[in-house]
């Protein structure tokens, strides 16, 4: 796969709901209730019910390896969390994913990830690279 900065690699939404939450907090061993009740979320302050930041984290990534031919090598990943994806009881939540090419070198393209929740940034530095 060719690589040039300024390429889309991809561009979807997903949508998380309650039981996308509750499957990933048996996926991943993470059950903190803050992932699945409201009265606790609100109980500590929170906007509502977050998803889990690694769901967020592993959302993203999975939309560029799905681009990615197959066999393509990670080198690696890495986020920075700035909001949390609030997953509304009823409605859910729609994760944005935009991943482009951000520098490409002889050994190795970096693909940066916009993603966002509700128009806001939820991970900035969000940098996955690829061996070319
Ligand atoms: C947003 C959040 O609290 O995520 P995690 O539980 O994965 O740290």
């Amino acid at each position: 796969m060719a690589y040039a900065v300024g390429d889309t690699i991809a561009a979807r939404t997903v949508h998380l709901d309650r039981e996308s939450l509750v499957r990933y907090a048996g996926a991943s061993g993470d059950f903190n209730p803050i992932h699945y009740r409201d009265d606790i979320a609100a109980s500590v302050g929170l906007p509502g019910v977050l998803a889990h930041g690694m769901l967020t984290m592993g959302i993203a990534s999975s939309v560029v390896v799905a681009a990615l031919e197959p066999g393509t090598r990670i080198l690696d990943y890495g986020v920075r969390f700035t909001k949390p994806v609030v997953v509304d009881p009823v409605d859910g939540a729609d994760v944005h994913v935009l991943a482009t090419v951000g520098a490409v070198d002889g050994e190795s393209a970096r693909i940066d990830l916009k993603v966002t929740f509700d128009e806001t940034t939820v991970l900035v530095k969000a940098q996955l690279r690829v061996a070319v």
